[in-house]
């Protein structure tokens, strides 16, 4: 595959106006096609700023995949994996096209990226439909955006397993959950896809595409089975975006010529007006650990419960004020799963830390080091938190799990 990668020519065009193209030719295509991706601010002007184009290019043609499959999901396009949690034809081929884009966009520089699907179940014999469902899928996605590229089963097999990098504390590695909340996606709730990007064990850009979540205020019923049958109107999909010092954006998931809007927490100091976040799911964190915590803190309002790393998304934009995570003791947190919406949270005004008040560090490879769980606001509420945190009962972590 790299071989063949090195073979096509890829550029990106920025013209004044902020609409860049990238561009994809392939010795044997003979069409020349292209991705159109809105930016909000110039790209010269921001560090990161072309990465910044890729990942959300990336992101919203992988959003796409997912939409797709999640509106008509069969039995055979799922399977559990080892652990027990479900996998789908959509984990797989956005990883793929995440992947894709971003090799092709920067061919010249050997990809390492942290992601948390493999290729193992699907070169098993009996992960040969699979296979070819999620080929089937990435063709029809690259078709309809006009990237002129037709993938192969191998192609795809080698582009999900781009994401085993280990990460670690230098260099740059990009950081992705092809589908955060694949139990939310399975139920018909919320799920996202999220890329983030490591520069020297920093999260520098973060970009989590939401395509169940209003662009508008946010209830109960948007977390619950239902939200993905309500995503068709043109309210409904949001692109949340940061770069390191430079803000956090939300912008509307199916546009990209729609002007990114600039996002900021809700600081909020007094408990009795906050609104907490938390899993639908209570195997994935401690919901009578939340509500301790809320009781101790003087919450008033119920909690919030929302899939994936929308959750992140929802406090950046100040449509509630806390997210909690306490997960099981001997579950290990993965960097994928909260980098993009780190950085996005930071960038809005808003502090994430584990349970003891210790920023997340990204640089120690594909897991994070926590004591005992999450807590993310904005900053006076979050000192609150800490200090009710230091009160309530919460099983602590295994230092080494
Ligand atoms: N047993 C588990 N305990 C805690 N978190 C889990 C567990 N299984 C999967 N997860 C992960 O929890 C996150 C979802 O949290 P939430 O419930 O808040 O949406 C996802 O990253 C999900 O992985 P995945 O990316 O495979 O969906
Ligand atoms: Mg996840
Ligand atoms: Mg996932
Ligand atoms: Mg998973």
């Amino acid at each position: 595959m790299q071989n063949l990668l090195r073979q096509q020519s890829v550029h990106i065009r920025a013209n004044y106006t902020g609409v860049t193209r990238l561009c994809c030719r392939r010795p044997f295509v003979r069409r020349r096609a292209s991705v159109h991706v809105a930016v909000d601010v110039e790209p010269q002007t921001l560090q990161y700023g072309k990465e910044l184009e890729n990942a959300k290019a990336a992101v919203r043609l992988a959003s796409k995949l997912c939409q797709i499959v999640q509106r008509q999901l069969s039995a055979e396009e799922r399977a559990d994996k080892k652990d027990d949690s479900p996998v789908t034809v959509a984990d797989y081929g956005a990883q793929a096209v995440v992947a894709w884009v971003l090799q092709w966009a920067d061919p010249a520089s050997r990809l390492s990226m942290v992601a948390e699907e493999d290729s193992a179940e699907l070169r098993q014999p009996e992960g040969r439909p699979m296979l070819e469902r999620i080929t089937q899928l990435i063709n029809s996605v690259f078709a309809e955006a006009k990237v002129g590229v037709i993938l192969a089963p191998e192609d795809v097999l080698k582009l999900i397993d781009l994401g085993g990098s280990q990460g670690g504390p230098t260099g740059r590695h990009w950081v992705l959950d092809p589908i955060d909340g694949t139990r939310g996606f399975v139920g018909m709730r919320q799920y996202a896809v999220c890329l983030g990007m490591l520069q020297d064990g920093e999260v520098v850009l973060g970009v989590l595409g939401c395509p169940n979540l209003p662009q508008g205020p946010v209830g109960e019923q948007d977390g619950q089975e239902g939200a993905a049958q309500r995503a068709g109107g043109s309210d409904v999909g949001c692109l949340f975006s940061a770069h390191r010092n430079h803000g956090a954006y939300a912008a509307p998931l199916w546009d990209e010529h729609a002007d990114p809007v600039r996002i900021q927490v809700k600081d909020l100091s007094n408990p009795r007006e906050a609104r907490f976040m938390e899993s639908v799911e209570s195997r994935h964190s401690s919901h009578s650990t939340t509500a301790a915590m809320a009781r101790e803190l003087g919450v008033v309002l119920p909690p919030l419960r929302m899939d994936s790393q929308v959750k992140y998304g929802l406090l950046s934009r100040g449509c509630a004020s806390i997210f909690m995570r306490f997960p099981p003791p001997t579950y290990k947190e993965k960097i994928w799963d909260h980098a993009a919406g780190f950085v996005i949270v930071e960038e809005a005004g808003g502090r994430v830390t584990d349970a003891g008040g210790a920023r997340l560090d990204f640089s120690r490879g594909r897991f994070l080091q926590l004591d005992r769980g999450i807590i993310a606001a904005p900053p006076a509420l979050h000192q609150q938190l800490l200090r009710a945190a230091a009160k309530v009962a919460v099983a602590p972590l295994p230092s080494e799990q």
